[in-house]
């Protein structure tokens, strides 16, 4: 998807009464815009303390501490037979500050390999995003009133590069070779990896303020370090090709079945077929499939719509997502688990399950809306809130909240189908280790995280139309619980 986005023009049909209903406040969220900011400052939600927080020392110690995670993962893997103990064992006999040096140092080793797979790969996907046809797909209007417009190829994008990755594999076997030199030689293909993206991160920081695509940019109130973290553009386009689709759809998510394939092999070249591994493989493909059929539902989400090109996302998409989501994988070419036909089988079965509600949970709100509410749900007339939202500007638009299905039992019950996927693919690796469970820790946490900001986000946006939902459906992610 390469994407444009069109300024759309004013409507000024709705009634006055409406504004009076509306909190006429701008969509905002946790790291939101300046408006919404200075909003929860009158409101006296906000301290001083929680500010300097969430604008400071939170961008700070993210930007420092999770590249040193992401290779601390891969290097425990690798170096310290995936253990967390071993590495901090490691850490009490060495000092902490030498072990970071030599992890680092796999910088040293970069070489025209490196950089070749790396570019290679982006050009792979940039020429495939630009040529591949598409049909044309609108997000959401933003705050400034722009309406993005995409080339919806994300899944032909998908399957062209598994192809092309099945023919490498074949290629490269007639000629003795194997794409698992990928597996060998990841700890310098993630630190360059992390170099180039902390870069480009500065560029389009640089970009978003001195020349940027559209008028959702600028810098916000939080300063630089806020500004770098969260990006100061949301739609940034470079030579046409925009940025957060190729970052979060044509690298991150493309690269992770790629990896994930890359590990299958490697285990099958070192162990032979290995069920724990044979699973795994298949529920996470079978997730990233689902994510590209569904691929034009992504362009609704907070990351697109709120979520701005900066290291969150696209240090994430380029660094985090590769190295991290894979991860599960990565173990078990090292600690292969004979699982057993009756145990891998249910496993794989119910992680299906998994995927298949949390698909037809993103699929039920996106029908209802297409459908204007003019559909059933779950055999059903739905319950919806036909909620109304103001623009920057003053214009009054409508939207849909859905209060019955999936979205009746819990405001986020689609992170519940989600999380559990994730505990499937993951406890095929046994419980000898946290470490494969880091992935499922971390998607826990950011997914409870990610209920409250889009919470937050929803009542700036819709104010007593997300109460009324917030009174029909009271949990926030468990039924009956939280
Ligand atoms: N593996 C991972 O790392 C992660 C996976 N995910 C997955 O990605 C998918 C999308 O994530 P999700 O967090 O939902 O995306 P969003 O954050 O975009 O979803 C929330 C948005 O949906 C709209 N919405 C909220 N409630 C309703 C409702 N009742 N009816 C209709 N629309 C509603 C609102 O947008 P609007 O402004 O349009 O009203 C809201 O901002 C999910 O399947 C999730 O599990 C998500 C995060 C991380
Ligand atoms: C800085 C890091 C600690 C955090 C990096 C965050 C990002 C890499 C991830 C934040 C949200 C994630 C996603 C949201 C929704 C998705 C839809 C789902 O169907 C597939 C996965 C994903 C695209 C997912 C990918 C990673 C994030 C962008």
């Amino acid at each position: 998807m390469t994407g444009v986005t069109t300024r759309s023009k004013s409507r000024k049909s709705e009634k006055k009464d409406v504004y009076s209903k509306s909190n006429g406040v701008i969509s905002n969220g946790f790291h939101g815009y300046k408006e919404g900011y200075e909003t929860l400052e009158k409101s006296g939600v906000r301290r001083r303390s929680v500010y300097l927080f969430n604008h400071f020392f939170f961008p700070l110690v993210m930007v420092g501490l999770t590249p040193q995670i992401v290779m601390l993962c891969w290097y425990t893997n690798v170096k310290f037979g995936g253990s967390y103990s071993a590495l901090i064992t490691h850490f009490r006999s060495h000092s902490v500050f030498g072990t970071l040096l030599k992890m680092w140092s796999e910088l040293s080793n970069i070489n025209t390999f490196t950089v070749g797979v790396i570019f290679g790969y982006f050009a792979w996907a940039l020429f495939w995003m630009v040529v591949l046809p598409g049909k044309e797909v609108r997000g959401p209007v933003t705050p400034k009133g722009n309406t993005p417009v995409y080339k919806d190829n994300g899944f032909l994008h998908y399957c062209v590069t598994m192809a092309g990755f099945a023919i490498l594999t074949t290629v490269l076997k007639y000629n003795g070779l194997t794409p698992t030199v990928v597996y060998d030689r990841f700890g310098e293909l993630l630190a360059f990896m992390n170099v180039f993206a902390l870069c480009f991160v500065f560029l389009l920081y640089i970009k978003g303020i001195t020349r940027p695509s559209t008028s959702d940019s600028g810098k916000t109130a939080g300063g630089f370090f806020f500004d770098y973290y969260w990006g100061t553009e949301l739609y940034p386009r470079i030579c046409g090709i925009d940025v957060k689709v190729f970052t979060n759809c044509r690298f991150g998510m493309t690269v992770w079945p790629l990896m994930c394939c890359i590990y299958a092999l490697k285990s099958y070249e070192l162990h032979g077929f290995v069920d724990s591994m044979f699973v795994t493989t298949i529920l996470q493909l079978t997730y990233i499939t689902k994510f590209f059929t569904w691929e034009a539902g992504y362009m609704h989400t907070i990351d697109i719509i709120l979520d701005r090109a900066g290291f969150y996302i696209c240090w994430g998409c380029l660094c985090w997502l590769p190295s991290m989501y894979p991860s599960v994988s990565l173990y078990l070419v090292s600690h292969p688990v004979r699982l057993g036909t009756p145990l891998a089988s249910s496993i794989l079965i119910v992680g299906l399950i998994y995927v298949l509600i949390n698909y037809l949970a993103d699929l039920q709100r996106q029908d209802v809306r297409k459908a204007n509410g003019d559909c059933l749900v779950w055999g059903r007339k739905p319950d919806l809130i036909r909620a109304k939202y103001r623009i920057e500007g003053g214009e009054v638009r409508e939207s849909i909240l859905l209060a019955s299905g999936w979205w009746g039992l819990s405001r986020h019950f689609h992170y519940i189908p989600e999380i559990l996927l994730s505990f499937f693919w993951t406890v095929t690796t046994g419980f000898e280790n946290v470490l494969p469970y880091t992935y499922l820790i971390v998607l826990v946490i950011l997914l409870t995280h990610r209920s409250f900001r889009d919470e937050q986000k929803c009542s700036l946006k819709y104010g007593i139309y997300w109460q009324e939902y917030c009174t029909k459906v009271k949990h926030r992610i468990i039924p009956f619980l939280f």
